[in-house]
């Protein structure tokens, strides 16, 4: 009975997790969506501005918290290991439903673009969630969002981890999956104050908890072997390894 529960609490996690992902899309893009960034009636500016950041704040605050390693163990103390993962998931996407649900459009325009330039960003931003979905993939989908764990918990599995992946897009950047979002959240040919505001704050956390949090995590599990992939992948600009190499090289050519 147990673990027909824990079994129907990952797979509810993953659907909810599956509407706000594919909620996002139209969020952010303005398509199809009841509620997007663009929409709703708008309130004073330096309000709209604080519930937003507010707003960011919590998806921030919740993420970085519950993935670190020691909060992971504090509260597989008192949830089935099992369900650990399904719950940050869970987690996660309320939060990205609140703040779908309470955004403040902000409509100034900052950027608009037509014709050939806009038909393009429109390619690049599906491009950007294209990079995400593939590279969860890449990781491991499943074991990424709770599904591998519960399936394990029902059959009596003693539970794996996701390897450690430097294949395929892992192979040209240390962060596809971010890399996506922030193509994503760039590429729009209409960029609105808050879609701006959106991008800014969601490329800064996105930078900072790479570089101190998960990065600094994923050195202390994987060890040398990480430490050696820093070195030879750059962390989210494609390529940008190459350029620093002919960047140390030149002054010594000259
Ligand atoms: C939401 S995913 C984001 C992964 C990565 N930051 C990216 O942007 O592609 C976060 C999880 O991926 C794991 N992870 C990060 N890099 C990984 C890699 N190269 N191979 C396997 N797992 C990885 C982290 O330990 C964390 O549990």
């Amino acid at each position: 009975m147990k673990k027909v529960l824990v079994l129907l609490y990952g797979i509810a996690a993953y659907v909810i997790f599956l509407i706000a992902f594919l909620y996002a899309i139209g969020f952010v893009g303005n398509l199809m969506v009841p509620k997007s960034i663009d929409s709703g009636e708008e309130a004073p500016l330096m309000q709209s501005i604080l519930i937003n950041i507010g707003l960011l704040s919590i998806f921030a605050m919740q993420h970085s918290i519950m993935a670190r390693p020691a909060f992971k163990k504090w509260i597989k103390r008192f949830i089935n290991p099992a369900i650990e993962r399904s719950t940050y998931i869970l987690l996660s996407s309320l939060a990205l439903l609140l703040i779908y649900w309470k955004w403040q459009p902000m409509t100034t325009i900052v950027w608009e673009t037509d014709g050939a330039i806009a038909m393009l960003l429109t390619v690049v931003f599906f491009l950007g969630w294209l990079v995400v979905f593939l590279s969860t993939f890449m990781i491991s989908h499943f074991e990424l969002f709770g599904l591998t764990q519960i399936y394990e918990n029902f059959k009596d599995q003693k539970l794996t981890y996701p390897k450690f992946q430097t294949n395929w897009f892992y192979k040209i950047v240390r962060h596809p999956i971010m890399l996506g979002f922030i193509i994503a959240f760039w590429a729009a040919p209409t960029m609105t104050l808050g879609h701006l505001l959106f991008t800014v704050v969601t490329t800064a956390y996105i930078l900072i908890a790479i570089k101190f949090l998960e990065e600094k995590d994923l050195k202390k599990i994987i060890g040398k072997e990480y430490v050696e992939y820093q070195k030879q992948v750059p962390m989210i600009v494609p390529f940008s390894k190459i350029v620093n190499v002919e960047n140390t090289n030149s002054p010594q050519k000259v």
